[in-house]
């Protein structure tokens, strides 16, 4: 645990009814899976989430998912405990309230609809195991099954590239996923935004992907501001570098749900 990350951690333990828990989805609360539409929560997340939840000042998950997916995959609807959460679904740009169970969703970029046309094309002939996840404002194209899931991506990377800034659209790459969505929303901005709207005392961000750097980035900014923060990294081979600019490693989603459940039985 680095410095500030310790005083991140005992400024949300000191007043937790201030603090904000965010957290991102797949691999963070889900293990990565081969089929993005089989990706569950771990075992243990949602417990863990409900007995955190009603200690803390506001839980909240972030992710590149559409929100009402990361819903269905979570199983976050309908558990009293849960009835605070707000879940940021395509990366901020999308919001869902446990407490009304409204959607807030903004229409399609005009972007899109080129890009998947183009995108079915372009996945058909890279091969077996290449595979379109069509989000509705957003494309990801997996490369995970493939029989060369990194030369793949590698050699996907410039065309995607060049096709989303073509069409007006940003090239988010993750784990073996390459997703063309619209520009102009980040898990950092999306971060900050809730933690302002919530007047939040203290931070806690945990995710596992390139996408999720700026939200680390944000606490660390928040930090800057006179929020402390704490910056968990889930931990994965896929991903090493981002354990240099996080202020704690865990095992994967089950080493954060047992952070969860600790926070839950420290604040008592
Ligand atoms: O922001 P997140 O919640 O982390 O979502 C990021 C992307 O996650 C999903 O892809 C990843 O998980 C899949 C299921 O485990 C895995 O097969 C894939 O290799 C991973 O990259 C999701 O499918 C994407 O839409 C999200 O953008």
């Amino acid at each position: 645990m680095t410095e500030s990350g310790r005083e991140g951690l005992a400024a949300l333990l000191a007043r937790p009814e201030g603090a904000l828990v965010a957290l991102d989805f797949d691999g963070t609360l889900a293990p990565i899976v081969n089929d993005p539409e089989r990706a569950y929560a771990h075992p243990d997340a949602l417990p863990a989430l409900a007995r955190l939840a009603p200690r803390i000042g506001v839980l909240a998950i972030i992710t590149g998912r559409p929100a009402e997916v990361a819903v269905r995959l979570g199983g976050f609807a309908g558990h009293p405990e849960l009835a605070g959460l707000t879940v940021l679904g395509a990366y901020g740009a999308e919001r869902w309230d446990a407490a009304s169970g409204a959607l807030h969703r903004p229409p399609p970029h005009p972007g899109i609809a080129a890009a998947r046309a183009e995108l079915a094309a372009l996945v058909e002939r890279a091969g077996p195991g290449v595979l379109l996840e069509d989000k509705g404002n957003a494309l990801a194209v997996h490369t995970r099954t493939a029989p060369d899931a990194a030369g793949v991506f590698a050699a996907l990377r410039e065309p995607l590239t060049e096709l989303a800034a073509r069409l007006g659209l940003a090239l988010e790459p993750g784990r073996f996923v390459l997703e063309v969505r619209p520009p102009g929303m980040d898990k950092g901005a999306a971060l900050t935004a809730l933690a302002r709207e919530k007047g939040a005392s203290a931070v806690l961000y945990g995710g596992d992907d390139l996408g999720d750097l700026a939200a680390f980035d944000a606490v660390a900014k928040l930090r800057e501001d006179g929020v402390p923060g704490v910056r968990v990294c889930s931990g994965s081979t896929e991903v090493a570098e981002l354990a240099a600019v996080t202020d704690l490693t865990v095992d994967g989603p089950g080493g954060i749900a047992a952070l969860l459940s600790a926070l839950a039985r420290s604040i008592g």
